[in-house]
């Protein structure tokens, strides 16, 4: 598990100082996969290198598997950081090594033996699909090919957690899925527990259970990420689904725009018929959409409902009862 508490940076002194975070807690929990979304400059890459000190903290606390990590002396600290990998937007590998080189590296450093290092690479070569390429060098791997390297170095000495800065920022959307796709499968085959920032959207939608949004420094959302992205008048609501002009501008005459999110079971639901058929009333539809958060189907529907102003009401309170939270949003 990973905490911070009350964690801030400054950068520089007296009128040089940039404040990157301000105040930042948040909590991860064993084996759930965490993102940290947020803007250039909203302080991911710093908050991420707080965790595994590799800058440290101007004020807070930062505990790691119940570590306080800020008071662990060097020799401590190393150890520390033997459990928590980490991999990157450029992937960082060693040109002149070979992939096998690349992922025995953190274990030559570690001191394992040879026959050990080698059985341990074949393994992760085999877990990340590049069983093949163990002989090749960097230059001759895809963008994919040389993260999911990454991947197999930074899991190399068994960690407990993994630390993901950006790692499928410099990736098409094709090699960034079949890369998260890796990450999911070793978050559950190995119960690795994942820190991850990313400005991508996709990203969170795709494989984090939790997640927090970072501006100017500051956490100013934290949560399971089907409950905030389903949630209207949540920042990531409004990212999720930014109201488009054209939607905006339309009004049906004496409609009450309505918007639903769907989560689940309630996603298998014909909704609007029911409504139609149960109290009479027309539903416009303006904006729908059905799309997974991780394992969990989320909708989205955007529409106006007319009719009798009883019949409204009655179907906003049908809607309420079925645990919908219609919210009638601005138009
Ligand atoms: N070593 C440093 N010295 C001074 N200022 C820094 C340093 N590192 C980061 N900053 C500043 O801290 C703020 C947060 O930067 P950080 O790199 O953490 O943000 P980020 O969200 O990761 O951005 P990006 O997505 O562009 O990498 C920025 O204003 C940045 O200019």
């Amino acid at each position: 598990m990973i905490e911070l508490r009350g964690v801030s940076k400054v950068y520089g002194r007296g009128e040089q100082a940039v404040t990157a975070l301000r105040n930042v807690s948040l909590r991860v929990e064993y084996g759930e996969i965490f993102g940290v979304l947020g803007q250039s400059g909203a302080g991911k890459s710093t908050l991420i290198r707080c965790v595994n000190l590799l800058e440290r903290p101007t004020g807070g606390e930062v505990r790691v598997d119940g570590k306080d990590m800020l008071s662990l002396s060097p020799a401590a600290l190393r150890e520390a950081r033997q459990g928590i990998g980490m991999i990157f937007q450029h992937f960082n590998l060693f040109n002149s090594r070979t992939v096998a080189g690349n992922v025995a590296w953190p274990l030559e450093v570690a001191g394992w033996p040879r026959e050990r290092i080698q059985e341990r690479v074949e393994e992760l070569l085999a877990l990340v699909g590049l069983a093949d390429k163990a002989r090749a060098y960097p230059a001759q791997l895809s963008g994919g090919q040389k993260q999911r390297v990454g991947i197999a170095r930074a899991l190399a000495p068994r960690p407990r957690i993994l630390l993901s800065d950006e790692a499928t920022s410099a990736l098409d959307p094709e090699t960034t899925r079949s890369v998260l796709g890796l990450l999911r499968d070793i978050n559950q085959k190995l119960g690795l527990t994942i820190l991850l920032i990313t400005h991508q959207m996709e990203v969170v939608k795709s494989i984090c259970d939790s997640v927090a949004v970072l501006e100017q420094g500051r956490v100013v959302e934290q949560g399971k990420a089907v409950d905030l992205i389903a949630r209207p008048g949540t920042r990531l609501h409004e990212l999720c689904y930014p109201t488009p002009a054209p939607v905006a501008g339309i009004a049906v005459p004496g409609g009450r725009r309505v918007e639903l999110s769907l989560v689940g079971e309630n996603s298998t639901q014909p909704i609007l018929t029911t409504l139609a058929r149960r109290f009479g009333v027309d539903a416009w539809l303006l904006e729908g959409s059905m799309e997974r958060v991780g394992e969990t189907r989320v909708g989205r529907l955007l529409f106006e409902l007319t009719g009798p102003p009883e019949a409204v009401d009655g179907a906003l309170g049908f809607l309420r009862e079925q645990g919908l939270t219609p919210e009638v949003p601005r138009v």
